[in-house]
């Protein structure tokens, strides 16, 4: 077994999604361990990897370890597996708030850790996940783990000051793109679009917008301004939006994101 998670829910199901849809690892060398069996009973059908109801088996087998559990879970998690860590194993977390220095106490001894934050998106390939390795992780093991998490999107070495706003900014954020384009949907649904064909229009043009960040390279707010025909329709939805607290809202969203995410 190359890969073993530890939590089979939401943000596991999208690695391993993200990470057999691109062939980087096979469905057979992939072993997944959860509590809840109807959980596991999913992935199991949906993608194909082993399950198991024992955490103690995942680490038994696989090379890299992804402990997908909540935060609260982690220590309980950590106390039950880490006698069989051996060290020439890769421990990856994904929990918000759960720093190396807690970790290191946690295991009680040398674990090579790579701290993560990736997000849903994965599912897709076209994930945003920023990863901060221990101090016992070799060179050549931090490529390879930057190798594994970029083949469901793209991969960022961070300093682990900036993983809480790596939380709101990348990890937490696909939550408020899909509130605005429900919102986006259902004002088009108000002006007499089909639902279906609503949502659509909505992601597409969340999608290409963010592409255009993405490849021009140029200033959101050029962006912006070039929407904005003088005297026409966006300049109107802008000062609405502005008037409305749009861009107040976002970011005071995201700073309490940031601020739970520092004490969990
Ligand atoms: N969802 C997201 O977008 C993102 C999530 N994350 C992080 O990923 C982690 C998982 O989150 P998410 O996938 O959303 O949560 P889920 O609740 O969907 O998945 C966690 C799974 O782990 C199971 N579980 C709980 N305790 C144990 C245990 N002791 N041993 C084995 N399995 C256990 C849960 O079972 P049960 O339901 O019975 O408790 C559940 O099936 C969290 O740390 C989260 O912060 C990071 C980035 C993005
Ligand atoms: O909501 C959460 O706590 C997790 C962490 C980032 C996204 N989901």
């Amino acid at each position: 077994m190359k890969l073993g998670f530890i939590g089979t829910g939401n943000m596991a199901s999208a690695i391993m999604g993200g990470i057999i849809g691109k062939k980087m690892i096979s469905a057979e060398e992939i072993i997944g361990a959860d509590l809840f069996a109807p959980g596991r009973e999913k992935v199991k059908e949906q993608f194909g990897i082993q399950v198991t109801e024992k955490n103690q088996e995942v680490v038994e087998k696989a090379e890299v370890i992804i402990l997908s559990v909540k935060p609260q879970f982690y220590e309980d998690v950590i106390n039950q597996i880490k006698d069989c860590v051996k060290k020439e194993q890769i421990i990856i977390t994904i929990a918000p708030g759960k720093t190396l220095a807690w970790l290191a106490e946690k295991f009680g001894k040398e674990v090579k850790i790579v701290r993560t934050m990736p997000n849903t998106p994965a599912l897709v390939g076209e994930g945003m996940t920023a990863m901060c390795p221990n101090e016992h992780m070799e060179k050549e093991e931090t490529e390879y783990v930057k190798r594994l998490l970029e083949s469901f999107g793209r991969v960022e070495v961070v300093p682990e000051r900036l993983m809480d706003v790596v939380v709101s900014v990348s990890g937490s954020s696909p939550a408020y793109v899909f509130m605005m384009i429900e919102a986006m949907a259902d004002a088009a649904v108000s002006g007499g679009m089909p639902r279906a064909q609503a949502y659509q229009f909505a992601a597409q043009a969340v999608y290409g917008s963010a592409k255009m960040v993405l490849e021009t390279a140029k200033h959101p707010g050029e962006l912006k301004d070039m929407v904005c025909s003088p005297a026409g329709t966006t300049i109107e939805a802008v000062r609405t939006l502005e008037e409305m607290g749009f861009r107040s809202s976002i970011i005071e969203a995201m700073k309490v994101c940031e601020e739970v995410s520092r004490n969990l």
